[in-house]
Order: C-alpha cells, then structure tokens, then sequence
C-alpha cells in the first residue's frame, strides 16, 4: 500500500452535481460563465438538489420555502448571545450555532429522503440568519428578522446591515453566492460525505463540512486575503511585500489550487467584480493593488488566483467586515454540501480509505516502573 499525499488525483466517489474537467467548472452539466451571468441563486439551488433547472413554478416553491423557513429559534439567538463574543472567529460561532440548531429541529434523525430534504431547506433557509444574527449581536445590536418578499441574496444583505441593500450590492452578492454554490470534491464536500456516510444526520455533515472550510488553506484564505491588502495598504508597497513574501517561501494566500492548473475560471468574474465595486466604492487601490499581485505572483510562480483572491476585494467593498467572508462562503456552499449530502444518503457505503502505516514495529510492552 502507497499513500498519495493529500489524496491528489485520487477519484474518491461518482458524483453527478458538478465537475471540473480541463479547468472547466460546470454545475449538472451548465457552464459556470453561464450560471454566474445569468441564474439566481436560488436557481443554483435547486439545480444544485434536482439536477435540473427549476421552472417558474417550481422556483417559486423553492424561493417561497427558503423565505418562510428563515427565521430561527429564539434560543439560538440566545445560544448566540451567551458566546464569548470578543474572542469568537464567527466561523466558530457558525460551527456551533448550526450544531445547535440541530437540537431543535424535530426531524433531525428521520433519515427518509423526504425528511432530507426538508432539513436542507431549513437549514438553508437559516444559515443566512445565523450569520447575520451573530455579526449583529456581536456589534451590541439586536439581529434582524428575515423578509419574505426579498430574495436569498437581498436577504442577507438586508439582514445584515439592517436596511434594504441597493441593486448593484444584490446583483453582485447574487453572483458571488453562484459562483461559490459548489465545487466537485472539495475539502469541505469531501469531509461532510465521510461524515454522513456513516449515516449519521444533515446537521452532522454540515457541521463538519463548516469546521473544515473554516482552514485557511480552503474558505479561510479569503479573510486572509484581505489582511494581506490591508498590511499592504498602498500599491507602492506590493512588490516589497509579496517579493519578500516569496523569498521566505510563504504562501500568498488566494493563489494556486489543487485541481485547476490554467486557472480557476471563477477568478475572472470576482476580478470583474471588483474592478466595479470598487470603482463604485471610490476605493480603487484594492482593486489595483490585487491585479499587481497577481501580476508578480503568476510570473514568478505561475500560480493564477483562485476564487478566494478577488471575492476578498468585492466583499469588502460590499462594506461587509473581514472575518464574516469565510461565513459567506459557508452561505453559499450550504447548498452544494446539501446536494452532496443527499447524493450520498442515495447510494450510500460507509468511506473508509487505508493509512500505510509507517511506525515502529514489533515492540515489546515495558512495565511502567520500569520504563525510563
Ligand atoms: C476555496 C479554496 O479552497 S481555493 C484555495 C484557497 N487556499 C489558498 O488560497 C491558500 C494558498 N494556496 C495554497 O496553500 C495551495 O495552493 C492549495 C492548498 C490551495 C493547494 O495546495 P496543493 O495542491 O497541496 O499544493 P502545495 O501546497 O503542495 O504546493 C505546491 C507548490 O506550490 C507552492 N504554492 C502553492 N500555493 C502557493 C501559494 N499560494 N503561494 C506560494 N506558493 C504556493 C508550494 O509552496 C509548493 O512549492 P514547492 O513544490 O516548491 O514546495
Ligand atoms: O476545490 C477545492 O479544492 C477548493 C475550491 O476551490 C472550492 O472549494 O471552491
């Protein structure tokens, strides 16, 4: 027995929810360049859970369902409260608000397809209040609830600052939830499917699937993304920074990637992205500063940018605070773990790889008095 390293090239399990084939990302079958110009989130949802687009009726369900069941209960609001709120990565406040919520959800070990999938509405539905609920309790306000006529997007933007985001913001927070919806077997995927296919619940996997997104190798690189724009602060300072950066080998975070080699073909629509906010915002210089490191970090170490590197840009001139990108991230990709999920409960076997055991062998146990 080898090991591979990381897993690289390894084919894990089939899956039929989205692939990458020669840097191509595509969602069932649908380009992603097509999905991020043209679909709603919501649409990628239940693309993402049917393997197919919705029609008009059936996206109203869909759109009517995650509105009405976006409300939490009061005692996770509570929950969230009683964290200790100064020193909680709101990644971590995620992570056990989601577990918790599990607690109240009274179909939490029905595992028959159908109560699956009602626990991925609601817990997609609740996933934006969540986050929004503890962004807000952390700032000494009281959460907002959820609107039911506003869409997924415009939601958590509303709930979040408390007042009606203005269309640009929805279109591109819209664009942002797409693009981030899925992603084949990623870290996060790969870990809510081992999770679940022991058979344990929803909430179990996507409990998992958060603490994993949260390493700054996966999710996590976007905040950090954005340290790295503000250590840099002034366009002048880039070619030191990143320079000295690369000479002590450190890792640039929101470049490279373990699958694409060409490119992560997301990149170019979060760089459009922010080429527009920040242009709206009047803060050019990030969007400027991003490009010149992208412009060293490629001839240096060809090494495109993923698609944490320019949604850092786009989010902060969305005007949301840094440490909530990784959690917006989780927002979106609630809903390609979900599909991920059910996907397995479907053909499920229990994943269970081999370790090549590379330890001492053929010990002799010692007594305790008598070791040294
Ligand atoms: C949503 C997402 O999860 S996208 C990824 C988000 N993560 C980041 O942006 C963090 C920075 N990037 C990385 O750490 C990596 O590129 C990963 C984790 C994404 C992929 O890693 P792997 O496929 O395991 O590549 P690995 O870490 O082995 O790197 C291979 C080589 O490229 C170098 N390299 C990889 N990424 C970077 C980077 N961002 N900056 C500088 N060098 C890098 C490594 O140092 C290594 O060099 P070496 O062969 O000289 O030792
Ligand atoms: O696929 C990966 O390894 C990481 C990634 O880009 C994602 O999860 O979106």
């Amino acid at each position: 027995m080898t090991a591979t390293r990381g897993l690289e090239g390894v084919v894990a399990t089939t899956s039929s929810v989205s692939s990458i084939i020669d840097d191509t990302l595509t969602y069932v079958g649908y380009n992603i360049d097509d999905l991020a110009e043209n679909a709603s989130f919501e649409e990628v949802v239940y693309l993402l859970w049917h393997r197919k687009l919705p029609n008009a009726k059936e996206l109203t369900e869909l759109k009517e369902q995650l509105a009405s069941n976006a409300k939490i209960p009061t005692e996770v609001i509570e929950h969230l409260k009683s964290y200790p709120i100064a020193k909680v990565h709101p990644m971590a406040a995620l992570r056990s608000a989601v577990s918790f919520l599990g607690l109240f959800d009274e179909e939490a070990d029905d595992m028959s397809t159908e109560a699956n999938y009602r626990k991925a509405i609601r817990i997609q539905a609740k996933i934006s209040t969540i986050v929004t609920a503890f962004a807000r309790i952390r700032q000494g306000l009281e959460p907002v609830e959820p609107r039911e006529d506003l869409s997924f997007a415009a939601n958590f933007l509303y709930m979040l600052k408390g007042e009606e985001p203005d269309e640009v913001a929805v279109e591109a927070f819209n664009k942002a939830l797409v693009l981030h919806a899925d992603h084949e077997l990623n870290a996060s995927t790969f870990t809510a499917r081992v999770c679940v296919a022991t058979l344990s619940d929803v909430y179990s996997g996507i409990t998992a699937a958060i603490s994993a997104l949260k390493g700054p190798l996966h999710g996590g690189a976007n905040e950090r993304v954005m340290k790295m724009l503000t250590e840099i602060g002034e366009i002048e300072n880039v070619e030191p920074y990143i320079r000295e950066k690369l000479a002590r080998k450190e890792k640039i975070m929101g470049f490279g990637h373990r699958v694409y080699r060409k490119g992560d073909p997301r990149a170019k629509h979060l760089k459009e992205m922010s080429q527009k906010l920040t242009t709206l915002t009047g803060e050019t210089k990030w969007y400027e500063i991003s490009t010149k490191i992208e412009e060293i970090v490629t001839s240096e170490k060809s090494l495109p940018p993923n698609v944490d590197f320019y949604s850092a840009s786009v989010y902060h001139s969305l005007g949301i605070e840094h440490d909530l990108f990784t959690p917006i991230f989780a927002v979106s990709r609630t809903s390609g773990w979900l599909a991920h999920i059910l996907e397995q409960y479907e053909n499920n076997r229990l994943i269970r790889p081999r370790a090549d055991y590379v330890g001492p062998e053929k010990q002799v146990y010692v007594p305790l008095e008598e070791r040294k």
